[in-house]
C-alpha cells in the first residue's frame, strides 16, 4: 500500500506554501497498491509530471503538477533520489489535510500502524496534524475542502445546497406520471431552478418497494430525451445535474450527455459494474445507505437496528471503502443515510435527528469519511406527514421530532 500526494495548479483552491506569487493549488492524496518498486514508482511519477508539462525550474517554484510519494508500505528509504516517508509531510498542512482524510482512526493493518510510527512525531500522524492546527485550519489560510464537479470546486461547508428532484417514473409514489412528456419535464426543471435548486436530480427508475425493475434500455428510453432537452435550456447554465441510477451503462450515457454526478441508491450493490464505471467517468458519486434492494428493503429483517445511527454509519462506511477500493477517490464521494430506504418512520426520524452522530460514528473509523458532503433526501417522503399527523401510529418522541424538524429546516447537512 502506497500513498502518493499530488497538487495541480488551479485558479482557486489552497494558498500554496513556499512560493506565494503563483496561483493556488489543488492538493490531494490517494492510497493504492502497486507492483512497482519505490524507485520505479518515482520514475513513473516523474514521467507523469513531464507528460503533463512540468519542466525543470526553480525548486518549490511554479509547476503545473507535483507528485510525491508519502509512504511506501512499511518501508523506510533513504537513497540519493528518494526519502520515504517524504521528509516534509509534517510541515505542510496542505499535505497533512488530505492525508488525514485517508488514515483510519483504528489502525487495522501493520502498514497503517507503521505510517504513524514512521512519521516524525512519536505520537503519530494525528498528533502532527493537531500540532499544525488540525481541523481549525480548514476554511482558513486559504485551505478549503472542495469537491471537484463539472468545472467547479464546490465547498460544501460554505452552505447547504438544494437538490430538486425530477422523477420520470410513471409509477413513482410522488409526482409519478406527470413529467413523462419532455416539455412538462423541462418546465418542471425551470420551476425547480427558479425556486432555488442548485442540483437537479433526474431519475427514470422507481425505487418504490413494489416497482418493476426497468432494464437499462427502458431506463435510457425514458431518460435520454428529457436529458437532451434539459441540457439545452439556458436556465440550466451554472446548475449541476445528477442522474439517479444504479446501472453503470445508464450512468455512462448520462455523463456523456452532460450530467455531472451519479446518484446510486444501491451504493454499488445492484450493478457490479457501476463502481468501476464511475471511476472511469471521474465524476462525483453519491453513496446511499440501503439494505437489500428496493423489493426487500422494508422486510422485517432489513428493518432490524439496535442503534440506527451507529449501524447506518458503519454500513455506509463499508460502501465508501468499497468505492474507494474500486478506485473512486474519497474526495469524489457524497454520503447519504438513505431516508426511507430500509428504515421505518421512527428510524427515519432518529436518523434525521442524529445526523451529527452519524458523522461522529463515521469519524471513529475514518477521519475522511466524517468530512464528506452529506445528502439527505426528504422530498415528499411519507414519514414527513407522520411528524405532523397526530393520529399517526408512529411512536413520536417530542425531542426526536423537534431535532429532526430543526435538521430539516436548518439544512443540517
Ligand atoms: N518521497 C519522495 N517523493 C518524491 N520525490 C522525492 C521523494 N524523496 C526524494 N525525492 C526527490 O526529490 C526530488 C525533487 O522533487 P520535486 O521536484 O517533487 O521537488 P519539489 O516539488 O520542488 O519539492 P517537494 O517534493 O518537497 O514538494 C525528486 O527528483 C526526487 O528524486
Ligand atoms: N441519494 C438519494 N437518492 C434517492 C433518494 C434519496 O433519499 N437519496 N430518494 C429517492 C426516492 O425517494 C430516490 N433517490
Amino acid at each position: 500500500m502506497v500513498i502518493v500526494t499530488g497538487n495541480v495548479e488551479l485558479e482557486c483552491a489552497c494558498v500554496p506554501a513556499y512560493v506565494t506569487n503563483r496561483p493556488p493549488f489543488l492538493n490531494s492524496a490517494v492510497r493504492g497498491t502497486t507492483k512497482l518498486g519505490p524507485h520505479d514508482l518515482l520514475r513513473l511519477l516523474k514521467k507523469i509530471e513531464k507528460d503533463l508539462g512540468r519542466t525543470d525550474g526553480i525548486r518549490y517554484g511554479p509547476r503545473p503538477i507535483d507528485l510525491d510519494i508519502l509512504f511506501y508500505g512499511k518501508h523506510h528509504i533513504n537513497s540519493e533520489s528518494l526519502t520515504i516517508p517524504h521528509e516534509r509531510i509534517h510541515k505542510r498542512p496542505f499535505v497533512m489535510a488530505p492525508l488525514m482524510d485517508l488514515v483510519r482512526t483504528s489502525t487495522e493493518t501493520d502498514v497503517e500502524a507503521s505510517w504513524h510510527s514512521l512519521s516524525k512525531c512519536s505520537d503519530g500522524l494525528f498528533k502532527i496534524w493537531e500540532n499544525l492546527g488540525g481541523e481549525s485550519l480548514i476554511g482558513k489560510e486559504g485551505l478549503r475542502r472542495v469537491l471537484p464537479v463539472g468545472d467547479e470546486l464546490l465547498d460544501f461547508a460554505e452552505r447547504t445546497h438544494v437538490m430538486g428532484i425530477l422523477n420520470l417514473t410513471p409509477d413513482s409514489f410522488s409526482d409519478g406520471g406527470k413529467f413523462q412528456e419532455v416539455e412538462a419535464a423541462v418546465n418542471q426543471v425551470k420551476l425547480l431552478v427558479s425556486e432555488g435548486a442548485d442540483i437537479i436530480d433526474i431519475g427514470a427508475q422507481s425505487t418504490r418497494p413494489s416497482a418493476r425493475r426497468l432494464s437499462v434500455g427502458e431506463e435510457l428510453e425514458r431518460l435520454v430525451p428529457v436529458l437532451d432537452a434539459v441540457m439545452k435550456i439556458p436556465e440550466i447554465e451554472g446548475k449541476l445535474l445528477s442522474v439517479d441510477t444504479f446501472y453503470a451503462e445508464v450512468a455512462a450515457e448520462a455523463v456523456s450527455r452532460g450530467v455531472h454526478i451519479v446518484n446510486d441508491v444501491s451504493a454499488g450493490h445492484l450493478d457490479p459494474k457501476i463502481l468501476e464505471g464511475v471511476r472511469e467517468l471521474g465524476v462525483p458519486y453519491i453513496v446511499m445507505h440501503m439494505r437489500g434492494d428496493p423489493s426487500t428493503m422494508q422486510s422485517d429483517q432489513n428493518l432490524q437496528y439496535e442503534d440506527v445511527c451507529k449501524q447506518v454509519a458503519s454500513e455506509l462506511y463499508s460502501r465508501v471503502r468499497s468505492a474507494e477500493m474500486a478506485g473512486i477517490p474519497l474526495w469524489r464521494l457524497i454520503v447519504d443515510p438513505g431516508i426511507g430506504f430500509s428504515k421505518d418512520s421512527k428510524q427515519n426520524l432518529q436518523l434525521l435527528a442524529g445526523l451529527s452522530s452519524v458523522r461522529r460514528e463515521m469519524s471513529k473509523t475514518s477521519v475522511g469519511a466524517s468530512h464528506m458532503p452529506m445528502l439527505v433526501g426528504l422530498s415528499r417522503k411519507r414519514f414527513l406527514g407522520e411528524i405532523c399527523n397526530h393520529a399517526s401510529p408512529v411512536e413520536r418522541d417530542p425531542a426526536t421530532v423537534s431535532a429532526a424538524t430543526s435538521a430539516i429546516l436548518g439544512g443540517a447537512t
